[in-house]
């Protein structure tokens, strides 16, 4: 019935005039902005080096295109202006009172409502933020990632999660290639195979067969397909499918990780999952060769211990085999998807296919198309990651609130913030605009949530009475597990979502000293038992959490936070901000080896790190190796 209501568009459709084939330099330009795909390379600021980016699909004009910075255009300085002299005079008190007011502020889409009236806006407000996004050409940029334009300007890369949920038999073509095609062969590939496993056909090499999955991957290779595992694990259909089946995550390096991933597990009836882009993130290579050498130890060294217990995810074809897995037990993504945009890949598709049938999967996949047709096509006032993406922006930029929490009401969800932590910081947490010019308002908040009601018992006390923090609310209308207790006067589940509805009105009225002194409160303490309110929150009313309700939830987080990107003039797909950190640890592993092994004095580090760094070496490495390791053989 879901899919009937969303528009089932092509994702390569309508005539698009022909690709760029020059290099383009990416940079500001004092003239207008020209229109989408015209490049116009042309009067560079004298301080500004222009960027070449590569030749084909290259970012489309709306990219170099601007005159001046977001920040300095009149809409922007509307939108400062209507903070200071107008939204900063008003409470949410009032605000939600005002039921013509709550009443605009009200969208829904294929089942998903979002009530946003407990923002700090009103109607005018969203006016301005909706010139805001036409400024920063926000229609234009969400189309050019829809078609596979390279807007990951510093990579070089398209940005291209939304086909890996495209349905099978749309078009799009990227370097002369349909990549839905591409994407689809692999689904087909991962359907087949889970399916063999899941009916038997393929089994350990002892003959048994295999019921325990454990992924091993880190950061986007994680988190979503762990997110999703959890949502769906006491969904009905989900867990039908699953049966005794088991999928556990390994991600930290700690090895105490694999400890917990292998626990209680007969190797003969396991699978390795090794979920990795690159295929040399560190964390993963050492969990990979760790539970390589678990099989090994219990099953025998042979080529078919592995072919039959191993199994990877990745770009990378030529390390994948030198690890030992064979080519075959090898499903591929592609450079323009994204690490932490990748669930709905092979990153996603395998572990939960695996554990739970391709068909689930799928359903998952739909959820999410759904929402892409909407953000793509709906016009922005009534588009849902829009309107959480604006709003995204109105709280950091303009509200100066610098973090937001996600509330699910909802267990399943409870590593859905998680996901988002890292979707949305990694994108988002930027210092410079896609011109490399350092951002000059705020930009990339800081995401944390948990569960309800547990939140509510745990960091509420700050979001009530300390820091303003913007909220997500997101609540089912139904529960995946529903319970009456008799003698209680609601269900289990109306129970839950009663804290839903109440939270959000908690924070927006909060508690006035007279309302406090009414109830009696002696003098003294009425200062200690004020809320002052006035703090913002959205709620998200989804019919109930299955597979494709998932799919959207994902989908609608996803553009939310390229919407922001977008807005922001920021590269919201690359994460160069990860990089030094590695790079030091190697230089430290270096050390580790040379001091454990050879005796060598620590050197080379600040006074501080030398001082921790032998104080740590005062203990033993609790474990032999069977022949001493040197560095220079990597
Ligand atoms: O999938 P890979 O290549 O192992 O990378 C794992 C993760 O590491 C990061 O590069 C940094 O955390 C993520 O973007 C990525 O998802």
């Amino acid at each position: 019935m879901r899919e009937e209501k969303c528009r089932n568009v092509p994702v390569g459709f309508v005539s698009f005039p022909s690709t760029p084939t020059q290099p383009i330099h990416l940079q500001r330009i004092h003239n207008k902005r020209a229109q989408l795909p015209v490049l116009v390379t042309t009067q560079r600021r004298s301080n500004r080096k222009p960027i070449v980016v590569s030749t084909v699909q290259s970012v489309p004009s709306i990219y170099q295109a601007t005159d001046e910075r977001i920040s300095n255009t009149s809409e922007w300085k509307a939108l400062e202006e209507h903070a200071k002299n107008v939204i900063s005079k008003t409470h949410l008190r009032d605000l939600v009172n005002d039921d013509k007011r709550s009443e605009k502020l009200w969208a829904e889409f294929d089942g998903c409502i979002l009530d946003y009236s407990r923002q700090r806006v009103i109607p005018e407000t969203m006016k301005l933020l909706f010139a805001l996004a036409k400024k920063a050409k926000l229609e234009e940029k969400k189309e050019a990632m829809f078609r596979g334009y390279k807007i990951n300007v510093t990579e070089d890369r398209s940005v291209l999660h939304t086909a890996l949920r495209a349905p099978k038999g749309t078009q799009l073509y990227i370097d002369g290639v349909d990549i839905v095609d591409e994407v689809w062969q692999v689904l087909e590939k991962i359907r087949t195979f889970s399916d063999r496993v899941r009916n038997g056909q393929h089994v350990g090499v002892t003959g048994r067969p295999i019921k325990n999955f454990i992924a091993i991957g880190i950061g986007g290779s994680y988190l979503g397909p762990e997110f999703l595992h959890e949502a769906l694990r006491t969904e009905k259909v989900a867990s039908a499918a699953a049966g005794d089946r088991v999928l556990r995550f390994l991600s930290n390096v700690d090895p105490v990780d694999v400890k917990r991933a292998t626990d209680k597990l007969n190797p003969e009836e396991t699978m390795a999952i090794v979920v990795s882009k690159t295929f040399t993130t560190r964390e993963t290579s050492i969990n990979a060769k760790t539970i390589k050498d678990w099989l090994i130890y219990h099953l025998g060294d042979s080529a078919e211990t592995i072919k039959k217990h191993m199994v990877a995810c990745s770009t990378n074809l030529d390390k994948v085999v030198k690890f030992g897995i064979a080519p075959e037990n090898m499903f591929p993504f592609w450079d323009w998807v994204g690490g932490r945009y990748s669930v709905c890949s092979a990153v996603g598709a395998l572990p939960i296919s695996l554990q739970y049938s391709f068909d689930v999967f799928e359903r998952f996949l739909k959820g999410a198309h759904s929402m892409d047709t909407h953000f793509r096509y709906a016009p922005l006032e009534g588009n849902l990651p829009v309107l959480l993406g604006l709003l995204g922006v109105w709280n950091m930029s303009f509200l100066n609130y610098n973090a937001r929490a996600i509330h699910p009401y909802s267990e399943a969800l409870l590593r859905f913030p998680a996901h988002i932590q890292q979707l949305d910081m990694e994108s988002n947490g930027k210092h410079v605009n896609i011109f490399g010019e350092v951002v000059d308002y705020p930009v990339g908040e800081i995401d944390f949530g948990e569960p309800g009601t547990n939140g509510q018992h745990s960091f509420f006390q700050l979001l009530h009475m300390g820091q303003v923090v913007p909220c997500d609310f997101i609540g089912f209308i139904e529960s995946q597990n529903p319970v009456c207790e008799e003698g209680e006067p609601v269900s289990n589940h109306d129970e839950l979502m009663a804290n839903f509805f109440a939270q959000p009105d908690a924070l927006a009225f909060g508690k006035t000293a007279d309302e406090v002194r009414q109830e009696g409160k002696p003098e003294w303490l009425i200062p200690h038992m004020v809320f002052t309110g006035n703090r913002p929150s959205s709620c998200l009313l989804m019919p109930v959490l299955d597979a494709y309700v998932t799919g959207q939830l994902l989908a609608l987080y996803e553009h939310r936070t390229a919407v922001q990107g977008f807005i922001w003039e920021i590269n919201s797909f690359d994460q160069f901000g990860v990089e030094l950190g590695k790079v030091l640890a190697n230089k430290v592993r270096k050390q580790l080896n040379e001091s454990r092994y050879f005796n060598k004095k620590i050197s080379g580090f600040n006074h501080s790190t030398t001082k921790l760094l032998n104080r740590y070496m005062e203990g033993s490495v609790g474990c032999a190796f069977e022949h001493v390791f040197h560095y220079e053989d990597e």
